[in-house]
This record gives structure tokens, C-alpha cells and sequence, in this order.
């Protein structure tokens, strides 16, 4: 009896990163791309199929350590136990045994190829540690990430597409056009599959990149900005210590000069109206599937359906090239010297193609607006009604959007803010993403996406020459 379906359900039906909670699933197949030996047994990287009762299927990696003992350190990555030729041994999530991760990045240091899974080097090896141990990076979702020494961050994709993701594609294209405000990339892994019955798929794996040690994430430090505004609700932003309007601008900057290297390194275009229209379509459906979520939606939706048809309606192409997809504030890390952007994966929800096709950089210009407006409003959720620090909160989030956009504007030459409609549609766009996030994940949250959402309509009304 080798790792059966049966053992990796139980175990997985707990992992934080299993995307299929909640829902009717099984895991109906166990392929083994490959096995790394160890002194204490062998490290089998497998793949989990997990179907749902309605057809849909996904494959999850899941990398085994076998051992012959119990180990008690590793007693909270126990997974169960294998019976193989009259052995029994005692299996382990893999990412969390030393050995087993140590064996990883030296298979990634020698570009091995073992099995199904090729293990391959950026060109300056040197730069990937050797003989060092990892721990697990915490608070993560969907991925898991191992830090080796403070130098080298290996994350760990967990649900797997076919094809090329997009973190190391972009990583890699940006390292080859000398981008700055990157963590680089040292290598990926990637392995090949049988996906459903009868189809073999090639995919990513893993990718290493350089961990920024001494750095501390956007979301963090500009938490703490609003917190010593908050402390001194009788001053105003520029007057506080911790102001981050200098970091916004710096921010900005960093953001636009990731988009013109994205630009040099990969494919561009224009949206003509046969683009704009679909797009448009897009976003009024998931505006449509929001109202259907949270009905309090409702009453936006007429201004902000005629904000997308203005859109659709556009007759001046919008230029567009790959973009990062998922911006905000916690995918961005201010090192001792610069920013850097973190995260090239797209929206989660998103199909490998989706994630992957051209948009406007607008998208990620908006996004991170989003991002200014959630960091100053989020520390009044669980507060009273507080008008004094409502008033300062939203004074913060207009002083650092406004820095953001000069500071991209400083780089690119064209401000954002000049092409109000296209931003108009994209953070609406984002704003009912939230919206929906929220809604599933964080309900308490819901209030700041939806008076985004208000507020949003209003522009649009105004903009259509409406009352709001
Ligand atoms: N290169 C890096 N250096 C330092 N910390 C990092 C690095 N990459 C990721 N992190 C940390 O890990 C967190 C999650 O990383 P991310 O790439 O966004 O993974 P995920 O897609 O699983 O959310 C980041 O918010 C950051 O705190
Ligand atoms: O998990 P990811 O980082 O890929 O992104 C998802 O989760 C984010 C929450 O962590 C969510 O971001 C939203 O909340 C942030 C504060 O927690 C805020 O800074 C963002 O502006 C807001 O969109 C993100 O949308 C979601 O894709």
C-alpha cells in the first residue's frame, strides 16, 4: 500500500491552504512525479487530484517525507501512515522536514533532474545557499513558503495549473531587463503530471528568489503611520511624525518603473472597443454577482453599470501590458534602500490564462489606491463612530492616493488620474472584488469596499451628469 487517496483527504481537508473547504470534494488520485533519497527515507513529491461533485478537478502538490521512526518534532506535520512492502512508515508534510527541504535547494543548486521534476538555476548558482536549514513562513494562505538563512525564500505552490505561472514568468522577465524593485528570482521547479485521466500536464512548482531580510511590508508601516495620526486626531496628516505621504511617492515611482520594465520585457498592445466591450462585461458581471451577495450593493449598481458602458463605449484605445493584477499594500516591501513588488500570481481567483493576459496597467494604479483608502479606514472597524477620526482617516488615505499617483506620474510622464473614466471603471473594478472578498472572508471588512462603492458611484453619476 503506497500514499493513498484516503490518507492525503483527511490531512489536507485541515491544511490552511487546501482552497476546497466547504465544498463536495474528493481526492480521487496520488501521482508520484518523483523521489529525492534521504538518509531517514525517501522524499516523495506528489501530486493529490481532488475532484469536486460537480466535475471540476484540481491538483494539489504535496511533498512527502517517509520515515522509518515517529519523529516528535515533527508531530504537527504528521500526515499518516504508509505500509510498503511489509515497512510501515511514518509520513510527514516534507516542507516541514529540514532534511527533505535542505535536499530541495541542493537539487535546485545542482539543476537536477529527478523524475517527472526538473530542478532549475537562474545562471549564478553561488547565489543559492547551500547547507543551510529553512522554517516555514506563517500567516500564509494558498502557497507555502520556506526561508532558508535569511537569504533565499523558496515558495511552494500548492494548487497547481498547467503551464508557466505567472510569478516566475514575470520575475524572471524582469530580472532580464536589470528591474530593480524586485526581490530576484534564483530559480524555479517544475514537474510534469497527469492532471485528469489521460492528460499530462506540464507546470510550475516552486520558486526561489532572494529573501529581503531587514525589510519591513507596505501594509505594516503604513498601519503605523495611520496609527500615530489616530493618536493625535487633533493634527493633520502632513503634522504627525509618522507621515508616508514620501513613501507613497517613492512607491508610486517603484510601481511605474516595474511597468515600463514589464513593458520592455513582455508582450504590449492596445484595448480597441472589440476589447473594451468584454472588459466592461466582466466587470458589470461580477458587479451583478456582488448585488446578488450583498443586496446593500444594490443602489449603486445604475451608476456604476453606466461607468462600465462608458467604457465599452470608448472609441481611444487603452494601452495594455502585462501587470502584476493583485496590487496592494501587503505585496510590496520597503527594504533599508527601495521598495519592491512581491507576488507576480494575478488575482487568485483567476483562471493560469486570465492571469496571464494583458490589461492596463491602470489595474495595479487602482488597486493600490484601493490599498491607501483600507489602511486608513481598517482601524475603525471595531471602533465607535468617531466623525474626528473619520475625517483624518480619509484625509490620510487622499493625501497618500494623491502622492502614489505623482510619484508614478514623476516616472511615466502621464498621470493616472488624467484618464479619470479608465480609473474610474478599474477601481470600481477592484472595489466589488473587495467587496466580494469581504464578504466571504472578513464580513466585518464589508463596510470599507462598500462606502468605496458609494462613493465611487457618486463620481460616476456626476461624471454622467447625474445627480448621485
Ligand atoms: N523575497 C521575499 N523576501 C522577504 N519576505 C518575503 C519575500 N517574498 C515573500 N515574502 C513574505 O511572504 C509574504 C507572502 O508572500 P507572497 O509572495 O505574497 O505569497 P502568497 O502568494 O502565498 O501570499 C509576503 O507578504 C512577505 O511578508
Ligand atoms: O492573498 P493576496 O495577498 O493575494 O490578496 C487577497 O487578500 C488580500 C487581503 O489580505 C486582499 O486585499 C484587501 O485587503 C488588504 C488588507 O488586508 C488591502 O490592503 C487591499 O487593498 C484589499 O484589496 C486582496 O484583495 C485579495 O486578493
Amino acid at each position: 500500500m503506497s500514499v493513498t487517496p484516503e490518507l492525503l483527504q483527511e490531512w489536507m481537508g485541515a491544511a490552511r491552504w487546501f482552497g476546497g473547504k466547504g465544498r463536495d470534494w474528493r481526492v480521487t488520485a496520488v501521482s508520484s512525479l518523483g523521489e529525492l533519497p534521504a538518509r531517514s527515507g525517501p522524499i516523495r513529491l506528489l501530486v493529490a487530484r481532488v475532484e469536486y461533485a460537480g466535475g471540476e478537478v484540481e491538483s494539489y502538490q504535496v511533498p512527502l517525507a517517509l520515515h522509518e521512526h515517529r519523529v516528535d518534532n515533527l508531530d504537527r506535520a504528521f500526515v499518516g501512515e504508509v505500509v510498503e512492502d511489509g515497512t510501515t512508515w511514518y509520513a510527514y508534510d516534507a516542507l516541514h522536514d529540514r532534511t527533505a527541504t535542505a535536499l530541495l535547494l541542493q537539487s535546485l543548486r545542482d539543476g537536477a533532474t529527478v523524475g517527472d521534476v526538473s530542478f532549475t538555476p537562474l545562471k549564478g548558482v553561488e547565489d543559492i545557499p547551500a547547507d543551510v536549514s529553512s522554517r516555514v513562513l506563517t500567516g500564509e494562505q494558498s502557497n507555502t513558503s520556506l526561508v532558508y538563512d535569511d537569504s533565499a525564500i523558496l515558495k511552494v505552490f500548492r494548487k497547481l495549473a498547467p503551464g508557466l505561472n505567472p510569478d516566475i514568468e514575470i520575475h524572471e522577465a524582469l530580472l532580464s531587463v536589470g528591474c530593480e524593485y524586485i526581490a530576484p528570482p534564483l530559480g524555479h521547479i517544475s514537474g510534469r503530471w497527469e492532471h485528469i485521466p489521460g492528460e499530462v500536464v506540464d507546470g510550475s512548482l516552486a520558486m526561489l528568489q532572494a529573501f529581503l531580510a531587514n525589510a519591513n511590508d507596505g501594509w505594516g508601516l503604513a498601519q503605523a503611520s495611520v496609527r500615530d495620526l489616530f493618536a493625535e486626531g487633533d493634527l493633520h496628516a502632513d503634522e504627525v511624525g509618522g507621515d508616508f505621504a514620501g513613501e507613497s511617492f517613492r512607491l508610486g515611482a517603484a510601481t511605474a518603473q516595474v511597468h515600463a520594465d514589464l513593458a520592455r520585457a513582455l508582450p504590449t498592445g492596445t484595448f480597441g472597443p472589440d476589447r473594451l466591450g468584454p472588459l466592461a462585461s466582466a466587470m458589470n458581471a461580477r458587479l451583478e454577482l456582488a448585488v446578488r451577495e450583498v443586496p446593500e450593493a444594490a443602489q449603486y449598481a445604475p451608476a456604476l453599470t453606466a461607468a462600465y458602458e462608458a467604457l465599452a463605449a470608448r472609441t481611444e484605445p487603452v494601452p495594455v501590458q502585462r501587470i502584476h493584477g493583485d496590487y496592494h499594500l501587503g505585496q510590496v516591501m520597503r527594504t533599508p534602500t527601495s521598495w519592491r513588488l512581491l507576488d507576480f500570481e494575478g488575482e487568485p481567483a483567476k483562471s493560469l490564462a486570465e492571469r496571464r493576459a494583458t490589461d492596463s496597467p491602470v489595474r495595479d494604479v487602482a488597486g493600490m489606491l484601493r490599498s491607501f483608502d483600507y489602511a486608513a479606514r481598517h482601524q475603525l472597524i471595531d471602533r465607535p463612530r468617531d466623525p474626528q477620526l473619520e475625517y483624518r482617516a480619509e484625509e490620510w488615505a487622499q493625501r497618500n492616493r494623491s502622492a502614489f499617483c505623482d510619484g508614478y506620474a514623476s516616472v511615466a510622464g502621464a498621470d493616472p488620474r488624467a484618464d479619470a473614466g479608465l480609473l474610474l471603471a478599474y477601481e470600481t473594478d477592484k472595489a466589488v472584488y473587495e467587496l466580494l472578498y469581504e464578504a466571504r472572508n472578513r464580513p466585518s471588512w464589508v463596510r470599507i469596499p462598500l462606502s468605496a462603492i458609494e462613493r465611487l458611484s457618486a463620481a460616476a453619476a456626476a461624471d454622467a451628469g447625474g445627480a448621485p
